[in-house]
């Protein structure tokens, strides 16, 4: 089972990086020593030089540079906390530039993570996700993810240092003030927490609106010639604006209601300050509080407030990282397919194939095939007809491993599917698909796929073959030529041709072709076939296909009804019973 994104998970990445989080925080440490101080210095010298009582600063001046004037005392003071103000802020950056390598490095592994579970989950579980939903989870959800980890990984330990160092001084200079702040902080932070889990569901509102207005608007414009075909452009479009506007209304009551929740939290703090400041005077009055010290507690109130509003700000974020953990998990929830530790043989020239007692079903409700057994010997030519949703493309991609069966066996070679190693067997195995959809890219990356290592002689003889090597010579860029989103510059006719050349690169032992040739004219798909004959003859060949001229010649015809096998044999023998196939027969003739 796959490991959970968790916040131990999170821990754990975060360790890895070890000797430059522990760096990191000992330059923090050093920021705070230096920084800790610094409110502290100029008030002094209020007492000090102002009301005439020298103490640590005049006295440590006087005996190390000699006797001044008042601007003399200050002057010095002033350069010493200017240059810990400019040291304070290059040890910032420095802390800033490793904390946030380190974080990058957790955003980036829990992304591979994610692409990793993904190239391995089985087809049904993906389906159960959809595209769009699964790619908000790998951007923005692991921005949210993002931020939150580098302000915890920088700024956790610092506030909570910075406020214990400050709580020390404060109370050492007065305890009633110094137990003030300890015991009204607490308050002030659970009650922002309380508002953070608030904000926390407007966020979940929002980013689930967000998801399904991507998801609408993708398939939109991924439907887009079809909508204007059927005229629907309004009502698709309408549609889209209606998602639209429901991410004005969430976003809308997110945004202000946080930004007031957060300057509600800030109001409350600062509430409190005007009571420190009060008490202060107060106590300056009645005690023995000098009014330099005063001073010097008002700039601590400042100071303390950055750790606490990063406090508070790292409560919210931690909501929607919590949320947005729990969406990313839904990825990671997607069962993988099986995947067995045997092998076909590489580059193997002969596969029998042997299904048994096969049932599949999508979902729960149906049964989309049952108790489907046959032989396919290796060299075999076999077609498999059946009318529309009889289950003949789920057979194809069952067998071709794409999609996991619910009962039964399919053997390749004597090994069961279940002990077979999926990408031995998509190697061996190749479906060419009706609909193929192609990659933005060259033409060259569609039928190689990538494989840089294919001659140009190579994918021409395969283009000659699948009857589009003239197709690809008129084009002005050739192999080069841009095909556009989903292959949408070709037509549906070239698309398939060109998925045929990739087969043909492929070279496989095994061949599916489901519709594979439906868009082509009879005189170009006769061709076609011949032109394959030799490059088919020593392979296992299962056609899917409509047209008796397709199926006749087949060595095997298998007939599909409501997912069960209804019928096999020879077109000879099929065409003397009464039966799915002599219907067939007889529909296509007329
Ligand atoms: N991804 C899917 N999820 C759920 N149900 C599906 C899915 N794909 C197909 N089906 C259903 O499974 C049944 C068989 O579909 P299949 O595509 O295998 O039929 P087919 O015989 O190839 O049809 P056609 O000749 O129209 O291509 C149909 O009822 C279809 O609605």
């Amino acid at each position: 089972m796959n490991e959970k994104i968790t916040l131990k998970y999170i821990l754990k990445l975060l360790f890895e990086n070890k000797k430059s989080l522990i760096l990191g925080q000992l330059i923090t440490i050093i920021a705070i020593v230096i920084s800790v101080p610094i409110p502290l210095l100029l008030p002094l010298l209020v007492d000090e030089v102002l009301l005439n009582k020298p103490d640590f600063f005049v006295n440590n001046i006087n005996e190390l540079l000699g006797n001044g004037s008042a601007f003399y005392y200050i002057a010095i003071v002033t350069f010493i906390v200017l240059f810990l103000r400019l040291i304070y802020f290059i040890f910032g950056v420095i802390i800033t530039k490793i904390f946030t390598k380190i974080s990058k490095y957790v955003t980036f592994k829990i992304r591979e993570k994610l692409l990793n579970h993904l190239e391995l989950v089985n087809m049904n579980e993906y389906e159960s996700l959809g595209s769009g939903s699964i790619g908000a989870n790998l951007v923005t959800d692991v921005n949210t993810l993002d931020n939150f980890i580098v302000s915890v990984a920088s700024k956790f330990i610092a506030s909570i240092l910075t406020l214990i160092a400050v709580a020390i001084v404060i109370i050492k200079i007065d305890l009633i003030l110094g137990l003030m702040i300890l015991f009204i902080q607490p308050i002030i932070m659970i009650i922002s927490k309380k508002i953070a889990n608030k904000t926390g569901l407007l966020k979940k509102e929002e980013n689930k609106a967000i998801e399904i207005f991507q998801n609408n608007i993708n398939e939109t414009l991924d439907l887009f010639g079809q909508i204007k075909a059927s005229n629907k452009e309004k009502f698709f479009f309408q549609e889209s604006v209606n998602k639209a506007k429901n991410i004005q209304i969430t976003s809308n009551e997110f945004n202000y209601k946080s930004v007031a929740y957060e300057r509600f939290s800030f109001t409350i703090f600062l509430f409190a300050f005007e009571i420190f400041r009060a008490v202060g005077l107060v106590l300056v009055a009645y005690s023995d509080l000098s009014i330099g010290l005063m001073f010097a507690m008002f700039g601590y109130i400042w100071f303390i407030m950055t750790p606490v509003q990063d406090i508070l700000t790292m409560q919210y974020s931690y909501a929607s990282a919590k949320a947005a953990i729990n969406r990313i998990n839904k990825i990671l929830d997607l069962k993988v397919e099986n995947n067995g530790e045997k092998e076909l043989e590489k580059d193997i020239k002969e596969i029998d194939i042997s299904i048994k007692n096969l049932s599949f079903s999508y979902n729960e409700n149906k049964k989309t095939l049952q108790d489907i057994s046959f032989e396919i010997k290796s060299g075999e030519k076999v077609a498999i007809i059946g009318a529309s949703g009889s289950g003949k493309t789920t057979i194809a991609h069952i067998i071709s491993g794409f999609y996991s069966k619910n009962s039964g066996d399919i053997l390749y070679n004597n090994i069961s599917i279940d002990k077979l190693n999926r990408q031995s067997l998509r190697e061996n195995i190749f479906l060419v698909l009706q609909m193929p959809i192609l990659f933005n890219n060259s033409l060259r990356f569609n039928i190689t796929m990538g494989n840089d290592n294919i001659s140009n002689e190579k994918i021409y003889e395969a283009l000659k073959i699948a009857q589009l090597f003239e197709t690809v010579e008129n084009m002005p860029e050739k192999l080069d030529t841009i095909v556009g989103k989903h292959g949408i510059r070709l037509s549906g006719g070239q698309r398939q041709r060109l998925s045929i050349a990739r087969m043909i690169i492929a070279n496989p032992a095994v061949v599916i072709f489901d519709e594979s040739t439906s868009a082509l004219d009879v005189h170009t798909e006769t061709k076609l076939f011949s032109d394959l004959e030799e490059f088919l003859k020593s392979k296992t060949v299962i056609t899917i296909a409509h047209r008796l001229s397709t199926v006749k010649n087949a060595d095997m015809i298998y007939v599909l009804e409501d997912g069960k096998l209804v019928q096999s044999g020879k077109h000879e023998e099929l065409e003397e019973q009464e039966g799915h196939y002599l219907e067939f027969v007889k529909k296509q003739l007329i």
